[in-house]
């Protein structure tokens, strides 16, 4: 077995269907465990993958992703500790647990990888922020890399900006969710059917990120070019501001960078 997933929920559920959609690994190549038989069967139906409730046979495999939350990471590290050998990489993809955590609590040297994938991973647009610890090398850093880019960007950053990313990427999807979810409810309260809602919602946050991949040109002057003279945009721009959205997106990139520092 090839790479195995202790804890099968949301994030690992994204990171299984992209890699598996993407042709990345074959369903052979992973096994995924979870505390209850009930997530065990889903995914192993969803995915066609094997799928356990003993974390140590997933242990066996070469790469090892934890994907269990925060809290559940030192007792699952106490289990499948003595099992992990000297040539497994033990990639983590748990928000603020520190590679010196992890270290202490394995209690011995062990190959490890911290992450911070996002959701987006589903439909091969994850990014992904990769920290390798310091018993790996750089062929095993890229082979990993490579994995991780088979459903998005993926990137090394330096520990420090962990926190950062938690809140630009990690987290990041679920408040671009609520502002579609937002435009959704105002264009429907114009008369525009629900569904359709969503779908120009979508795709014009979708168009509005590939203009900014893309083009290499700065937000505000993207901004500018919608903005016509006494237009319409103009006018909603004039009340974001006065409702203080720029300032409220930046209180709220830095409630979960805090969490993410004091978890
Ligand atoms: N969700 C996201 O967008 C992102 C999450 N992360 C990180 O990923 C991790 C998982 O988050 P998320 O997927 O959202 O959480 P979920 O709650 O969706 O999934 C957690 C999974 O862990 C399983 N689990 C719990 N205890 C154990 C155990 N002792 N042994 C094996 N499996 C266990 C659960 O099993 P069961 O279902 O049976 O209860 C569940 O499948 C977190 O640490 C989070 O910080 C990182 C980036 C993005
Ligand atoms: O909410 C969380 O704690 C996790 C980490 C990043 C996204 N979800």
């Amino acid at each position: 077995m090839k790479v195995g997933f202790i804890g099968a929920g949301n994030m690992a559920s994204a990171m299984i269907g992209g890699m598996l959609q993407k042709g990345l690994l074959q369903k052979e190549d992973i096994i995924a465990s979870s505390a209850t038989q009930k997530t065990a069967d889903r995914v192993a139906q969803e995915f066609g993958i094997r799928t356990t409730l003993d974390n140590k046979e997933v242990a066996k495999a070469e790469i090892v992703i934890l994907a269990i939350k925060p809290i559940y990471c030192e007792g699952v590290i106490r289990e499948i500790r003595d099992q992990i050998g000297e040539n497994q990489i033990v990639v983590t993809i748990v928000a603020g647990r520190s590679l010196q955590w992890l270290s202490d609590t394995f209690g011995k040297p062990v190959k490890l990888i911290r992450t911070m994938p996002n959701t987006p991973a589903l439909v091969g647009e994850a990014v992904t922020a990769l920290c390798p610890g310091e018993l790996v090398s750089e062929e095993e850093l890229e082979e990993v890399c490579r994995l991780f880019r088979g459903f998005g960007k993926a990137e090394v950053v330096g520990e420090h900006l962990m926190d950062a990313v938690v809140a630009v990427s990690g987290s990041s999807p679920a408040y671009v969710f609520m502002f579609i979810e937002a435009m959704a409810d105002a264009a429907v309260a114009e008369g525009m059917p629900r569904a359709q809602a969503y779908q120009f919602a979508a795709q014009s946050v979708l168009g509005s990120a590939k203009m900014v991949l893309e083009t290499g040109k700065h937000p505000g002057e993207l901004k500018d070019m919608v903005c016509s003279p006494a237009g319409t945009t103009i006018a909603g721009v004039c009340k974001l501001e006065e409702k203080g959205f720029r300032s409220s997106v930046m209180e709220c990139m830095k409630a979960c960078a805090d969490k993410s520092r004091n978890m």
